[in-house]
């Protein structure tokens, strides 16, 4: 692919993700993926366009949502105007080879040299498509048939795969998944970043520690190491979390997500990324919700009283917690609907409600009450524990969120006398991982309640050698320079926009010998990484860790340290 291709897949995607419903909107304002917050921030509303978590699936959208209007983009419209001089027009029917995937998970064909985007075609394909829409660069085709299939092409375990959208990539081998998000990073490095990546090093070869103890030559550099993503070993039923919309359609209450291109909620039972406990307690709710009679909230009248079910399950300690999401304080014969609930569900210890009476896509509201049992629920990432509550921000894949942070203490290579800054630090998961190795670390984050969930983490854990405070990374860290701080080590973990230019600015300043960035966003890692590189730093390693398998969301931990 061409620099001038690259580019304009991105204003592609830019262009696309205007038109997205926002991850905020579909999840609640306090952040409820990571890879949501990552789009702007907890609690605040963005139009980038997000990887992650949705409702009740892995991807951009289990309810549907942010996939529904891409794919009415894709789909044209009857009026469009004929463009001269394109190999190809809107409902013409031609057999194309699918050279690649976009970070949409669409394959990338070309049709006399004319890139069109195919849902559920793989690299590797000779597929016959039919043209939906066609712009001046590029058009989107309809996969007709498959003609040659690639040997990765599997069947779809999952029966509702095509029409929730929540995953992109259940037709691809697990394999052939890990190996496109590795390349994936790699194309950003070389192609936005213009950065050396090295042959291949695999992992476990000792290449990033020599490399970073100067064991190579600084100067000219050895390429950056850039290891096999790590995979799960069992990629199915890894969410910890559901929030399934709760609708009705032919006049029945359904649970589940919403179909493609419309706000029609589709009954759903089973959710093959979700943890099993997680189907049961929604399946459960659904069920005494219809024998009691409670209706269904109607986004379009603004009536009915459930309009959310949430659940969330502690891998570790295998508590849980229901969130009902209601339009109104009351609800009728919530004793019966508590007794039922703990009756035929004795794993949940908490049942909460939170009252939403707006007329909107946010899911929570503002007031949460507890119904019965506790307020939090337990769980541990590592030999940490958490206290999560109905609002509290929590990774939803808690396996891969170990690989991920014990990855970043690896990197940061803590002794135990360091100070370390962990920016953008969230509920300061990172924070508490890297204060086990180190003398002091210091959190900073954007979001007030994010920041409270953190010092009562620390608290929980007995840490005191921890210190957060709540503001933007770019104004509060060279403020803590000028007081003196001085940091071995600076952790970032920025939303997809990446880094503000002024924590860069400060972190060139700084001096650290060690910058560890954790990204969800290849594009905005690699434009960073390009700026600490000319300002002095070297990108040993970058490490992608797959957090959420079967969507095409990208996370990566990398390593860089002082040329000097
Ligand atoms: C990808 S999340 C990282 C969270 C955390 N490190 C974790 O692993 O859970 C990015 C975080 O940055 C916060 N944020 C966004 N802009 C910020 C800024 N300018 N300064 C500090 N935090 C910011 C968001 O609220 C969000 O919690």
């Amino acid at each position: 692919m061409t620099n001038k291709q690259g580019q304009n897949r991105q204003n592609q995607a830019r262009r696309e993700s205007k038109g997205k419903r926002t991850e905020s909107g579909r999840q609640g304002q306090n952040g409820e993926s990571r890879q949501m917050r990552r789009s702007g921030g907890i609690g605040q509303k963005s139009n980038n366009e997000r990887t992650g978590a949705a409702t009740n699936g892995g991807g951009r959208g289990r309810n549907g949502a942010g996939s529904a209007s891409s794919r009415r983009n894709r789909e044209g419209n009857s009026s469009q105007a004929q463009i001269e001089g394109l190999p190809v027009t809107k409902n013409d029917e031609v057999a194309i080879d699918i050279i690649g995937m976009n970070h949409d998970g669409e394959g990338v064909g070309r049709a006399e040299g004319y890139t069109l985007f195919v849902q559920g075609a793989l690299p590797g394909e000779k597929v016959r498509v039919k043209v939906l829409k066609t712009k001046k660069q590029y058009g989107y085709a309809k996969l007709l048939d498959v003609l040659t299939p690639s040997p990765d092409r599997v069947a779809t375990p999952c029966p509702i795969y095509d029409q929730c959208g929540g995953c992109q990539l259940q037709h691809w081998s697990y394999a052939g998944q890990l190996a496109w998000k590795r390349q994936h990073v790699i194309d950003a490095l070389e192609r936005i970043g213009k950065l050396h990546v090295a042959g291949e090093l695999q992992a476990g070869s000792g290449a990033a520690e020599a490399a970073a103890h100067g064991a190579v030559d600084a100067e000219a550099g050895p390429g950056i190491n850039v290891l096999p993503t790590l995979g799960m070993a069992e990629p199915w039923r890894y969410r910890n979390k559901a929030q399934v919309p709760v609708g009705v359609t032919d006049g029945a209450l359904v649970g589940g997500f919403y179909a493609r291109g419309s706000h029609r909620i589709v009954d759903m039972e089973t959710c093959l990324i979700q943890h099993e406990h997680n189907d049961d307690v929604v399946s459960h709710v659904k069920a005494i919700a219809r024998d009691l009679g409670v209706t269904a909230y109607d986004e379009e009248t603004g009536r009915g009283l459930l309009r959310h079910v949430v659940v969330k399950k502690a891998f570790r300690t295998g508590e849980m917690m229901l969130v009902l999401v209601t339009n109104g304080r009351d609800i009728p014969h919530a004793d019966a609907w508590i007794g039922l609930i703990r009756e035929q569900i004795p794993q949940v210890v908490s049942i909460c409600q939170n009252v939403n009476t707006k007329q909107t896509n946010v899911i929570f509201g503002d007031e949460t009450r507890v119904l019965w049992g506790r307020d939090v629920i337990y769980d541990y990432i590592g030999e940490v524990q958490f206290a999560i509550s109905a609002r509290s921000f929590y990774q939803v894949n808690p396996v891969q969120t170990e690989v991920l942070y014990n990855k970043t203490v690896e990197y940061a290579g803590l002794t135990g006398k360091e100070t370390v800054i962990d920016a953008y630090c969230g509920i300061g998961t990172i924070s508490l991982f890297l204060a086990q190795h180190a003398d002091q670390v210091y959190g900073v984050e954007i979001v007030k309640e994010a920041i409270e969930d953190a010092r009562s983490n620390a608290e929980l854990n007995g840490m005191t050698n921890v210190k957060f405070e709540v503001g933007a990374s770019e104004d509060v860290i060279p403020r803590w320079k000028q007081e003196g701080i001085e940091a071995d080590v600076i952790v970032v973990d920025p939303p997809r926009k990446g880094c503000d230019p002024r924590l860069l600015e400060t972190i060139l300043e700084m001096k650290p010998e060690r910058v560890v960035y954790v990204s969800c966003n290849p594009s905005t890692l690699v434009r960073d990484l390009r700026i600490l590189e000319d300002g002095g730093y070297r990108t040993v390693e970058v490490q992608s860790v797959d957090m959420f398998p079967h969507t095409v969301h990208v996370e990566c931990c990398s390593l860089l340290v002082r040329k000097d």
